[in-house]
């Protein structure tokens, strides 16, 4: 079995890890937590989102957030854009990197972004079209890639479709989110085996949320399938507004644990990040969702 010997992982804690906090988070905390990151050598940061405050009124606050941290050579600040009207916002605020979002399932698709997948992406175009001219690079997610929420198992081609539809769009590469974390290696496994046969593997992602514990499962068999991306969450932050029961993404210090134990380079200083997870916890007075970040503040690890 050949490993990868650099990984990047993508850091969605302040985005995906906040967006479903019941509590409003300040600001200021945000901003924390985004430089704290970048300390401890994350250096592809998911800051927020520019969708409707209606809808997720928590990054509400998506400008003030991009305006207030003091950005580091060598990060790149990432956010969600739904629609023009988004990326315009991230634009305006100097997001360094869009994303847009597509799902593998139709219902999924009309809760979280109120369109048919058909109409997301004929509304992705122009979003891309104005990235491309900006050279602005833009990455794809899709949700919901082995199992929904509302309708169940999804089939492995269906999402193989969307990731090549956003890939041939123009997205540099697509994020493949098990939004409600009910995959196994088995069904990530088979997923990626379709999505591979149409976007390189290079090019593709692991979104995993760690709801029945399978997450790290995931990635170590979506490394072996030669996988080099991985979004992950500090402190285990996280879950989907319209994916209830969901728990956030597996925790960026226990795939930075797996990978430092797999002798796989990710550029992260644990120690650091595992500060940063505790720091989160305790501020926004929730459990540690890191089980390596809890070893290690417990002095636990060697
Ligand atoms: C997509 C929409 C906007 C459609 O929502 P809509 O209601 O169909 O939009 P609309 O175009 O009809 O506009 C309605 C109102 O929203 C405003 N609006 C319209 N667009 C924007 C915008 N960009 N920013 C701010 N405001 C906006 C617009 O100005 C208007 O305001 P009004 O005239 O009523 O005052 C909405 O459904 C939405 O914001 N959804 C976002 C949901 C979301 O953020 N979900 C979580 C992120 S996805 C996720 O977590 C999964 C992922 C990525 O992590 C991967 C995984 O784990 O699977």
């Amino acid at each position: 079995m050949i490993l990868p010997a650099r990984v990047k992982i993508v850091e969605v804690g302040p985005r995906d890890g906040l967006q479903n906090e019941k509590q409003v988070v300040p600001t200021g905390i945000k901003i924390e937590l985004i430089e704290r990151l970048a300390e401890a050598g994350l250096s592809v940061i998911e800051a927020t989102s520019f969708v409707s405050p209606k809808w997720v009124p928590q990054m509400g606050d998506n400008a003030a957030v991009l305006a207030g941290i003091k950005r580091r050579p060598g990060v790149t600040y990432t956010a969600l854009t739904p629609n023009l009207q988004g990326f315009d916002g991230a634009v305006a605020a100097q997001a360094d990197e869009v994303a847009i979002f597509a799902a593998a399932s139709e219902a999924f698709s009309q809760k979280n972004i109120n369109c048919s997948i058909a109409e997301s992406l004929k509304r992705f175009e122009p979003v891309v079209s104005a990235a491309s001219a900006l050279e602005i690079p833009v990455r794809g997610y899709v949700s919901c890639v082995v199992g929904c929420p509302y309708s169940g198992t999804v089939d492995p081609q269906k999402t193989a479709e969307i990731a090549a539809a956003l890939y041939a769009m123009g997205c540099y590469e697509v994020s493949l989110g098990d939004t409600i974390g009910v995959g196994t290696p088995a069904s990530v496994g088979r997923m990626i085996e379709a999505c591979t046969r149409v976007v390189p593997i290079a090019k593709l992602a692991g979104h995993y949320h760690d709801t029945y514990g399978m997450a790290i499962a995931n990635i170590h068999a979506s490394l072996q399938a030669g996988m080099t991306v991985f979004d992950a969450s500090v402190a285990g932050l996280g879950g989907c507004p319209y994916a209830k029961g969901a728990s956030g993404n597996v925790a960026s210090e226990d795939v930075v644990y797996l990978l430092d134990g797999l002798g796989i380079e990710s550029g992260i200083d644990l120690a650091k990040l595992a500060q940063v997870g505790h720091w989160i916890s305790s501020v926004l007075d929730r459990p540690n969702g890191a089980k390596a970040g809890r070893a290690i503040c417990a002095g636990t690890a060697t």
